[in-house]
């Protein structure tokens, strides 16, 4: 049986005519939360905004449950199943945690009857979040808004989640908090995560494979227990 829940085969992308991403092929397994890592400029965030429909590949082709990705856009991506938790969270300063989910839910196109349901089991998984939702997100600590970002993610019940960076302004610890109710529902559910991360060492702790860019291509897969050797990982960078 195949198991694979998003490929990518052969993608090219670019800025301004630049090629970043240079013919990558990569995959996402069911239930598995697959870590990207690689240096700065890399072209993680650029892979991750493909596969969410931002960035238009001038060739390649993505696939989705086996099938070609017919509109690569963020509205058909949604609702297809296919979330994205964006590189520095990306909430209005000015609404409410409450106003935040509410909006999500427009956005994602949650259907009016589903809502209340939706919205109590994003509280289910991250209930720490009860505790601030009528308080303006601009005013929330970096780990709240992290928590803000990624319970907006989840409104629409993903079967692919695509992380990018939620690490970054997190102390380990407040990371640790963050990811463990995640992964929890990802065990529970078998959503498939793909997790861009530069913080390696906490990343490695909930990924179950790994792969390694570098200059805009893929250059090593690996399970996490490989790279607990610090020179084998320093190699890959
Ligand atoms: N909007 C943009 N316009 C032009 N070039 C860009 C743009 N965004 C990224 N780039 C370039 O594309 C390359 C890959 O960037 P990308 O953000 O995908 O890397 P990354 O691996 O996610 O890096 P980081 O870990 O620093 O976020 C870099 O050379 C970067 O300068």
């Amino acid at each position: 049986m195949n198991n694979l829940v998003l490929e990518a085969h052969n993608l090219v992308v670019g800025y301004g005519g630049r090629p970043v991403l240079d013919g990558v092929s990569m995959n996402l397994r069911a239930g598995e939360v697959l870590c990207l890592i690689g240096h700065n400029g890399a072209g993680k965030s650029t892979l991750l905004k493909t596969l969410f429909g931002l960035m238009s590949p001038t060739s390649g082709e993505i696939r989705l449950h086996g099938k070609p990705v017919a509109s690569a856009d963020p509205r058909s991506l949604t609702a297809a199943g296919v979330s994205l938790v964006p590189e520095g969270r990306g909430v209005f300063p000015n609404l409410s945690v409450s106003e935040t989910l509410e909006m999500g839910m427009w956005a994602a196109q949650v259907p009016q009857a589903q809502r209340a349901q939706r919205l109590a089991w994003v509280l289910e998984t991250l209930p720490a979040m009860r505790n601030f939702l009528q308080q303006r997100a601009g005013s929330l600590s970096g780990g709240q808004q992290q928590m803000v970002s990624i319970g907006r993610a989840l409104l629409n019940q993903p079967r692919v989640l695509l992380m990018d960076e939620p690490s970054i302004g997190l102390a380990p610890k407040l990371f640790q908090d963050l990811m463990a109710p995640i992964r929890e529902m990802q065990l529970k559910t078998g959503v498939s995560i793909l997790l861009v991360e530069q913080n390696v060492k906490e990343a490695l702790k909930i990924a179950d494979r790994v792969i390694v860019m570098k200059s805009g291509a893929l250059i090593h897969e690996t399970v996490p227990a490989e790279l607990q050797d610090n020179a084998k990982l320093m190699a890959l960078y």
